[in-house]
């Protein structure tokens, strides 16, 4: 099944996406989703110009040989550039190959070891009264899993708070420049769990992003704070370029801890893993090296009793939710998934199989992935340059975002 063509599509129907898209002999075509949120071109080059022209005259069902030709033969291994390109070849061959079996790739990864995926929606305020009102709607469309975001007081923004509909947090051609004071932050985040579970109990899974803020002694005085609220998972608390420094962080808290989401391999995760310093392993099927790589992280993770917790932002395009639903489906130590939602007109260019209802998604049972990229609508949706926030502490001095 010999591939004959492999092109890249760079469209932003709501927000920029990167598709790849590819073809073969029989007539069959795939697709893969290398959106890299902010660095987008940079993915849809190295596809164009260093990736695709190697594809043509390749085996489409030869996957695993074309990620090992891709990862070592690129010599300069690893990367979220380098990894978001294999992702987005690996999904689209899985895609082409689930088509050719005439089967839906969950068949293919071993068959469903669920009956739905476990999903968590994005609740968030400008202030505790309408955190709560957006919790409430999203247990009136049957989540029962929600993560918590909220303005902190004293703070003009913060991470995660959506205007209306869906939080997108590329919203500038240059990067908009956010203020970040962790005292107040610290002081705030618990009275905001406590103000959630007084109004709705413990019945529903709350869930809470750190996105990279804290020290790991912040982190852990954050976690135990938070323990009577029983949290679902405390997400990044601490940058995790330094695996090491969650080792403190788990001695002074119980609560679940949640890293991954800007891993883009199996090495970022290892120790980790391995240490038991995490409960959920975040990495994104679009970012981790496709289905091929997300499959060992989560075979490693289940070896240690971690569990899945794939990205689902709404910056990963309808092509790498339907395949993270596929795999989550299947794997036997899925936790949770992410799912954040698209903005605008996406359904315009993407249409999908994949289902949600009463806080559960289902892939669906077309052949391969369930998702048809519609190039020639793609076209009236160009790129836009969109960045995401720069974060600095009052004194100016740059932060985590
Ligand atoms: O857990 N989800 C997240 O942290 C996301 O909202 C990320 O900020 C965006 O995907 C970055 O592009
Ligand atoms: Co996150």
């Amino acid at each position: 099944m010999k591939i004959t063509d492999a092109r890249v599509v760079v469209c932003s129907p709501g927000r920029n996406y990167v598709t790849l898209v590819v073809e073969t002999e029989d007539g069959l075509t795939g697709v893969g989703d290398a959106t890299l949120n902010g660095r987008e071109l940079a993915v849809a080059s190295y596809l164009r110009d260093h990736v695709c022209p190697l594809l043509v005259g390749r085996d489409a069902r030869r996957i695993e040989d074309t990620w090992q030709y891709l990862y070592k033969g690129a010599y300069w291994r690893r990367g979220p550039v380098t990894m978001a390109a294999i992702a987005a070849v690996d999904v689209a061959l899985w895609d082409i190959t689930g088509k050719a079996a005439g089967m839906p790739l969950y068949r293919l990864l071993g068959g469903a070891s669920r009956d739905g995926v476990p999903v968590y929606g994005h609740a968030s305020g400008a202030t505790l009264d309408e955190l709560a009102e957006d919790v409430q709607r999203h247990l009136d469309l049957g989540y029962t899993a929600v993560r918590l975001q909220a303005s902190v007081p004293g703070l003009e923004t913060t991470y995660g708070i959506a205007g209306e509909g869906v939080y997108e947090p590329a919203d500038a051609p240059r990067p908009h420049e956010a203020a970040w004071e962790s005292s107040l932050y610290l002081d705030f985040a618990p009275a905001m769990f406590a103000r959630i579970r007084e109004d709705f109990g413990y019945r529903v899974h709350l869930l809470h992003d750190v996105h990279h803020r804290l020290t790991p002694t912040e982190a852990g005085r954050l976690g135990a704070a938070l323990e009577p609220y029983r949290p679902f998972w405390m997400e990044d608390p601490t940058p995790a370029e330094d695996p090491s420094a969650f080792r403190a962080l788990r001695g002074h808290t119980t609560t679940p801890i949640a890293v991954g989401e800007v891993f883009n391999s199996i090495w970022d995760c290892q120790q980790l893993i391995t240490e038991r310093l995490i409960d959920y392993i975040r990495t994104a099927v679009s970012h981790a090296g496709g289905i091929t790589h997300m499959r060992r992280i989560a075979s490693l993770a289940e070896l240690y009793g971690v569990r899945t917790g794939p990205h689902g932002a709404g910056d990963l395009s309808p092509v790498s939710l339907a395949a993270a639903l596929h795999l989550d489906l299947a794997v036997p130590n899925l936790g949770i998934q992410e799912h954040m939602g698209h903005t605008g007109p996406y359904t315009e260019v993407f249409t999908h199989a994949y289902t949600f209802r009463d806080g559960y998604m289902h892939p669906g049972e077309r052949p391969g992935l369930g998702v048809e990229f519609d190039e020639a609508a793609a076209e009236c949706f160009p790129y836009e340059p969109r960045y995401l926030p720069v974060n600095r502490r009052l004194d100016g001095t740059v932060h985590d975002w």
